[in-house]
């Protein structure tokens, strides 16, 4: 079922944002101190529209520091009066969001570990019936672009059309150079599928270190999103909580300096055409590869019948491997990078498979 949200686009919300956003402010509210400085430092750069703090933080393991709590709101409004930025607090409960509209909260956000659960979602979309406050929702820890689209659903439906959601990327056991993997294919299909909702990229969480946060911030960029949610502190090194991948005010208007903004569309004629052109070139080998790929199924049916009829088993890993020896060697001579051929290969080697499974199955059948 596609989902159909209703929404109005954050340059409506009546927050004096633009069509592209940037959120910064500390991972964590620790002191009125460090919520104020960080504040009237970011405020500085005019590219930064939005104050974020966290005000309940959920850590993985119990005894760590869990958020300033309700203090925090006084001091993160207190920012808000004198800077005159709008604040952006997570909210995981009932309780969370009936304080956050106490203290003027202009924004709110689901968190990551709160959109994993349906019940958690539908109370926090239960308390905002009757509310007009911006929500925006980040993906839920793991992959599951249902469950992601789910919440949007839930907060949308109690009446919340003032609605973003934000991609900080995901979970995995996997060791890599990212704290989340990004998983681009998933908010690219969100966007496919949702075109209402726009986008923010959290580059803080997807890099887990400060060093990556320019990249993915590029990334973001030029994947069409919408904004960027970019925590900062004024003394990352003592940051109380995720202090790897916070940076300093200064360092934030330095990264917004050199990032590249990209429209999704030029009105230059000269561009226009030769898109046009390039794009009709790509329709006619698309279809060449389609047409290819739909013989050699055809091929790989008739070789399920010949093995079917011989008792001959369907995996022939030999003749895979030196398949892929072999494409692999002319994917290289061309300019085709080995981890995109080797997934090629595989998902059509899966298909063929699975042809030849059904040319079996039809004779068990009969
Ligand atoms: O060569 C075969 O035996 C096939 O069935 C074809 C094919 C393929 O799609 O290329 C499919 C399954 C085998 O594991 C090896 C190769």
């Amino acid at each position: 079922m596609q989902p159909k949200l209703k929404t109005v686009p954050m340059r409506d919300w009546n927050l004096g944002l633009d069509d592209f956003v940037v959120i910064s402010g500390p991972c964590s509210a620790e002191n009125e101190e460090q919520v104020l400085n960080t504040a009237r430092d970011v405020a500085k750069s005019d590219k930064v529209k939005v104050l974020r703090a966290g005000i309940w933080k959920p850590r993985t393991r119990p005894n760590s520091f869990e958020g300033v709590g309700e203090i925090g709101l006084k001091w993160l409004k207190k920012a808000k009066e004198e800077t005159g930025l709008p604040i952006a607090v997570e909210v995981a409960n009932a309780q969370h969001v009936e304080l956050c509209l106490k203290y003027d909260v202009d924004i709110l956000w689901v968190g990551a570990r709160t959109t994993v659960n349906p019940f958690s979602v539908q109370e926090i979309a239960d308390a905002l019936k009757g509310i007009d406050i911006p929500v925006m929702v980040k993906n839920p820890i793991n992959p599951d672009l249902q469950l992601w689209i789910g919440a949007l659903e839930r907060i949308n439906q109690a009446g919340i059309t003032k609605l973003a959601a934000i991609h900080r990327g995901f979970s995995s056991f996997e060791k890599g150079p990212f704290r989340n993997i990004p998983k681009w294919e998933l908010p690219i299909e969100l966007m496919r599928v949702c075109p209402e909702i726009e986008i923010i990229c959290d580059p803080s969480h997807i890099a887990g270190n400060r060093d990556l946060i320019p990249f993915i911030s590029q990334k973001a960029i030029d994947m069409d999103m919408h904004g960027l949610m970019i925590e900062s502190h004024i003394q990352p090194k003592i940051a109380l909580s995720d202090a790897k991948q916070q940076v300093k005010p200064a360092q934030l208007v330095t990264l917004l300096d050199e990032l590249t903004i990209r429209k999704p569309s030029s009105q230059n004629p000269e561009f226009k055409s030769l898109l046009d052109e390039l794009r009709s070139e790509i329709d006619e080998i698309d279809e060449g590869i389609i047409q290819s790929l739909g013989t050699r199924m055809g091929i790989s049916e008739k070789i399920g019948e010949y093995k079917r009829d011989n008792d001959v088993t369907i995996l022939q890993v030999n003749r895979w491997d030196e398949i892929i020896r072999n494409r692999l060697n002319l994917a290289k001579a061309l300019g085709l990078s080995e981890t995109f051929m080797n997934k090629l290969l595989a998902i059509i080697h899966e298909e063929s498979i699975r042809r030849q499974t059904d040319v079996m199955n039809r004779e068990l059948a009969k």
